[in-house]
């Protein structure tokens, strides 16, 4: 019955109005309990969210009923089109209230599990474990720690897993996708997406194969021929990270020139005395340098910067929070004072500024271009914070210049960061959304997972594992239903946005000594693009910023450029093959 477009407009307005009030109070109750996890908090949490759900079927159902075909605004068939993919609210009540359980149960499990030492404390995630799985060099001792998590998180969402399968093909499925891989897939406004990640994926594998390799060589090194097999996968507990994600704690071990190590940047933190509010200050201090906007008071009262000490249980994995009242933005994030975990503020600030800049716009357009976008911007900024010329000009490094052989050491720091990710931040999806499509059948859930990390990453597991372990489980964006292609294609975003940034900036010379820091032209064109939110497409958002209008590899490449011929140049030296064709971590005969 509604069909004209005066009356679309009137029913966008009356959507304007009302949709901020249910979601502050959406945010706010799923805020108190994420940073206090309670019975009652929970409660409320749950209430305000099936007031949320009734909200967007309401107007997601009536977005429906209006022919756009011959509206003459854009705007007006974009929003319409946008407000009508209601996610999991189009779920009957009941399958609603299941579904909202099945992820809390999830989410909560992780955030709140912990191991227990035979005799003595419990370590929870953050930080103990994941001190251990940077720092020990024991390989006894890091088996523990990465058996023990699965057993304490993977082991217990294993049997909800198939039930929040089925419920989010459903809920995909009232919105008119096919199962909820495809739902995540349309956020991108791509016909050709997994093409384009296959094409993207497959032109940086020889800077993974060239880096695994080299990796597989130096662990062989230290860690002997019982552990390594230089023609097989690497043992998945060896890689300094518990998901095996990121390569740059065990840098010590892999460093091309051992007589010329790297300062260590969180020692210095730490002799400074630097604090996490200091860590954030820090962040904000180049942010606003960029001529980019600031913080904003209630955001340094209302974040949650460090974990509470009041005996609360909260979710520490770090998120930023958009309350969609006035200037109201925080972060949560149980900070310790390493360089790790200040790159990873520069990334929350990221998603905070990106608030901050759309916030004029309409709440249907308050998100990023694209959830890639979203991760980028913060990421792009560490680019140019992690860069020596930056931490030496920030007192965090000492020594003025590199020569080559220093530059090689900080090279392959970034790459052990960025250039392992790469396989991880592909595969995960690859992983869900066979599991949605069903693909993968709940029967070898974790007997799939291994063969994706064997296929794509050259990772084995270190001990045998079964359908009763969930290994996936064990790594926060699966039991907290979050999507992870959107990383995979930041890491290529960031280092195009980077290339745009510092060209724009003035910056000569190789990319990966570029620090954009004080750039008011740089920071206007970042800032251009995330005044724009979702209200274009974000292939034009992408040409306007860069003259292209496709994610191109071709920044990533040049910026690593100069680490790989000495990748190769070492490969080739030492005889090493690329790839893994002994293809398992046979556990008999090693230990
Ligand atoms: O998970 C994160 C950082 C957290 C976040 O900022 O991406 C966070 C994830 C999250 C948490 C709870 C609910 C939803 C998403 N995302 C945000 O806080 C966020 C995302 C979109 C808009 C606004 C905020 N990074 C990924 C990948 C990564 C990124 C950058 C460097 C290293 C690693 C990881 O740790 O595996
Ligand atoms: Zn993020």
């Amino acid at each position: 019955e509604f069909y004209n477009e005066t009356q679309a407009k009137i029913f966008l307005q009356f959507y304007e109005q009302t949709s901020r009030i249910v979601f502050n109070e959406f945010m706010e109750a799923t805020w108190n309990y994420v940073t206090n996890i309670t019975k009652r908090n929970r409660k409320n949490m749950f209430q305000k969210e099936v007031e949320r759900s009734q909200f967007m079927m309401y107007f997601g159902s009536r977005a429906r009923l209006f022919k756009t075909d011959h509206f003459q605004s854009p705007e007006v068939k974009r929003m319409l089109s946008k407000l009508q993919n209601i996610d999991k609210s189009a779920l009957p009540t009941e399958d609603l209230r299941e579904y909202n359980r099945l992820l809390t149960y999830m989410e909560t499990t992780y955030s709140t599990a912990e191991v227990c030492l035979d005799e003595g404390p419990c370590l929870p995630l953050e930080p103990e474990l994941e001190e251990i799985m940077a720092t020990s060099r024991d390989h006894k001792e890091l088996l523990w720690a990465w058996q023990r998590w699965r057993d304490a998180v993977g082991r217990q969402i294993r049997p909800v897993f198939e039930h929040y399968v089925r419920l989010s093909n459903k809920a995909a499925q009232y919105n008119g996708y096919k199962d909820m891989g495809a739902l995540w897939r349309a956020k991108y406004e791509s016909n050709t997406l997994e093409e384009d990640l296959k094409q993207l994926f497959d032109e940086l594998q020889p800077l993974y194969l060239n880096l695994h390799a080299y990796v597989r060589r130096s662990l062989f090194r230290y860690y002997g021929p019982e552990v390594i097999d230089l023609r097989g996968p690497i043992p998945a507990h060896l890689l300094g990270n518990m998901w095996a994600q990121s390569w740059e704690n065990i840098l010590d071990i892999v460093l091309p020139y051992p007589k010329k190590p790297p300062e260590d940047v969180t020692k210095i933190m730490k002799n400074q005395h630097w604090k996490p509010e200091k860590m954030f200050q820090e962040a904000n201090i180049f942010i606003t340098s960029l001529g980019l906007l600031p913080a904003p008071p209630s955001f340094w009262v209302k974040s949650m910067l460090e974990r509470p000490t009041d005996g609360r249980e909260v979710e520490c994995h770090a998120s930023s929070w958009n309350f969609y009242k006035g200037n109201d933005v925080r972060i949560k994030k149980c900070t310790e004072v390493t360089i790790e975990d200040l790159l990873s503020i520069f990334h929350q600030m990221g998603h905070i500024q990106y608030f901050l800049q759309f916030q004029n716009l309409s709440v249907i357009y308050q998100e990023g271009a694209s959830p890639a976008f979203e991760e980028a911007v913060g990421s792009v900024i560490t680019l140019s914070a992690s860069s020596h010329k930056h931490l030496l000009s920030r007192g965090l490094l000492s020594q003025e210049h590199q020569d080559s052989e220093e530059e090689v050491n900080f090279l392959l720091g970034i790459a052990l960061e960025k250039i392992a990710f790469i396989p991880f931040s592909y595969m995960v999806d690859v992983f869900r959304w066979k599991v949605f499509d069903g693909t993968i059948p709940k029967t070898i859930y974790n007997q799939e997972w291994w063969n994706l990390r064997l296929k794509y990453q050259g990772l084995c597991p270190p001990v045998p594992r079964s359908e009763e372990d969930f290994d996936p489980g064990a790594k926060f964006h699966i039991p907290a239903n979050v999507p992870y292609v959107r990383y995979f294609l930041s890491l290529v975003l960031q280092f195009q946005f980077h290339e745009a940034l510092c060209r724009a900036s003035g910056h000569a010379g190789p990319l990966h000594r570029c620090d954009i820091y004080n750039s008011k032209v740089a920071g206007k064109m970042l800032g251009d693009v995330l005044k724009l939110g979702s209200s274009r497409p974000w292939q034009e958002v992408l040409k306007e910023m860069t003259g292209q209008s496709n994610i191109s590899s071709k920044s990533f490449l040049s910026y690593f450029k100069p680490l790989l011929n000495w990748l190769v140049n070492e490969n080739v030296k030492q005889g090493d093959i690329l790839g893994w064709p002994d293809y398992s971590c046979s556990f008999e005969e090693k230990n």
